[in-house]
């Protein structure tokens, strides 16, 4: 087997494959580990925890803590950020691979014809290739942008000064997470977003996150599209017919990512692309039947743990034969912003697209939760969409540790559980995860107390 790129997916294949007996060969044309750990989650989240202690620090005094004037030593704040990267980084190593007997080649492949692959010092026939070349960071033709220095997830976390005004291109995932903690740690931000805000969650949800953007004081400019940049950086800005000029120290492009395809000589191979990535049908397998694609380049979203996924499912068809389906994985998607916004499955609107009137929509507010009132954080709310026979089609939580809570649901919409088998489990009091309970409850609430249901009790209270 030929694994091209030793990022989450590549690398998830090749320690299966190998320890499974097969003899791999990985390349790898930049660093072990890929965007995730070394230009992505790991930093980012390093970053956001140097942030959040910030805030905290901050917000104490409303728990009645008075801290002293906090201040922020940037070079401390990227010696841990690179410390997080260094201290996982074993886990992704050459060493480690060429201990499992993975064969890791440090160089660029690309293919020769539809089952040869190559790099400039080894060439090999494989039975099976999977491409898990990852993404980088898109950037739009806006004019002028070639003319500026601007920075990416590739290059932002080298900064070695804090910028005084940091423009972010892109109110997405990327530009939200990192905005807010640059704001955090001190720097001005604004954020240009051409649409709305996080737009591919719950509005409602969106719009709790966009409130706490703004009251920490971070400019977020909506339905506001850049058209134009010189340098300064200066970005011209037109929203509602208007066009106004934002001046910043540095610019932060993250409005998206395109599949890392070029260089692979796909064409050589008969694979076939689209603008997302690689075609792949749901065992994930491309148009040359010897290739499949995971993660980020097979187009299907972009998320460490989905790359993870693809890769068990990988290993489960090619290795063992048996049938997959990469069409019915339920993925989690959180925004590690302050609150998180943590969804799976459909969203109210999308539910409504595809089920119309056949649809039940629970909401609970963290405002009634215990632990949130005792923790003084009361945001954001919870949101459960079924169709009218209680068939789970998604859930959006926002709040602090979000995140964390849609585990269950994961588990609820992976396993096909029911909503019955929600309400029979033991929440431990006082959580925040009590939340997934209440939704469920709540949905039985208009049944479990109707006329109906009384009247059953009013007969049954006779033979009891
Ligand atoms: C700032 C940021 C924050 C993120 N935060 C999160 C998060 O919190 N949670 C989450 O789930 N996801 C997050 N993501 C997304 C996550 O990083 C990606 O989905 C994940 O890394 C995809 O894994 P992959 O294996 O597909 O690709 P990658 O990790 O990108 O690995 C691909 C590898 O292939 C190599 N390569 C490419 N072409 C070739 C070639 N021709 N020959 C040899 N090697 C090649 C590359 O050098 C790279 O190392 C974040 C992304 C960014 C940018
Ligand atoms: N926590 C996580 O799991 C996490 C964190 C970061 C990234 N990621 C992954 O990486 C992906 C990419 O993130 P992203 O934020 O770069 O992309 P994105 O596509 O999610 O968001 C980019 C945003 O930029 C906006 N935009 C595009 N062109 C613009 C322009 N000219 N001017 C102003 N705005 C413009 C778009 O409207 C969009 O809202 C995410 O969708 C996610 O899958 C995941």
């Amino acid at each position: 087997m030929v694994v091209i790129g030793a990022g989450a997916g590549g690398l998830s294949v090749a320690a299966g494959a190998a320890q499974l007996g097969l003899k791999v060969v990985l390349f790898e044309k930049g660093e072990m580990g890929g965007d995730c750990l070394n230009y992505g989650c790991v930093p980012s989240k390093a970053l956001i925890a140097a942030a959040e202690a910030a805030h905290q620090a901050h917000a104490a005094s409303a728990l009645g803590v008075r801290v002293g004037e906090v201040s922020i030593d940037f070079s401390k704040v990227m010696a841990h950020v690179h410390a997080a990267i260094a201290a996982i980084a074993p886990n992704d190593s050459q060493a480690r691979f060429e201990g499992l007997g993975v064969h890791v080649v440090r160089e660029a492949a690309r293919f020769i014809s539809d089952r040869i692959v190559a790099s400039d010092s080894l060439r090999v026939r494989a039975r099976k290739i999977i491409v898990a070349t990852g993404s980088h960071a898109a950037v739009p033709p806006i004019p002028g942008l070639d003319t500026v220095p601007y920075l990416t997830n590739e290059t932002l976390f080298g900064l070695t000064t804090l910028p005084e005004r940091l423009i972010v291109l892109g109110g997405g995932p990327i530009g939200v997470e990192l905005g807010q903690a640059f704001r955090r740690l001190g720097s001005e931000v604004v954020i240009i977003e051409a649409n709305a805000l996080l737009g591919r969650e719950d509005p409602a949800a969106a719009a709790v996150v966009l409130a706490q953007l703004r009251a920490d004081g971070i400019e977020v400019m909506t339905g506001s599209k850049a058209t134009r940049i010189t340098s300064g950086p200066v970005v011209e800005v037109e929203a509602d017919g208007q066009t106004r000029t934002v001046t910043g120290s540095h610019l932060l492009v993250a409005v998206g990512r395109s599949p890392a395809l070029s260089g692979l000589d796909l064409d050589k191979a008969g694979v076939e692309t689209d603008r997302n990535g690689i075609i792949t049908d749901k065992s994930l397998r491309s148009s040359n039947r010897r290739v499949y694609a995971v993660g980020d380049a097979a187009g299907r979203g972009q998320f460490t743990h989905l790359a993870g996924a693809h890769a068990s499912l990988v290993v489960r068809r090619t290795i063992f034969a048996l049938p997959v389906n990469a069409d019915a994985l339920q993925t989690p998607r959180i925004t590690y912003c302050d609150p998180q916004l943590a969804s799976i499955g459909l969203g109210e609107s999308e539910a409504r697209a595809i089920h119309g009137d056949d649809l039940r929509v629970e909401h609970f507010d963290f405002a009634e939760n215990d632990r949130a009132i005792a923790e003084g954080d009361t945001r954001g709310f919870g949101k459960l969409v079924t169709t009218k026979k209680g068939k789970i089609l998604g859930v959006t939580l926002v709040g602090r540790q979000a995140g964390d809570h849609i585990h269950l649901w994961s588990l609820v919409m992976s396993a096909g559980l029911k909503l019955s088998q929600i309400t029979s489990m033991i929440a431990p009091y006082p959580t925040r995860g009590e939340i997934g309970k209440r939704l469920a409850g709540q949905w039985y609430t208009p049944a479990l107390f109707s006329d109906r249901t009384r009247r059953l009790v009013a007969i049954l209270k006779h033979f009891a």
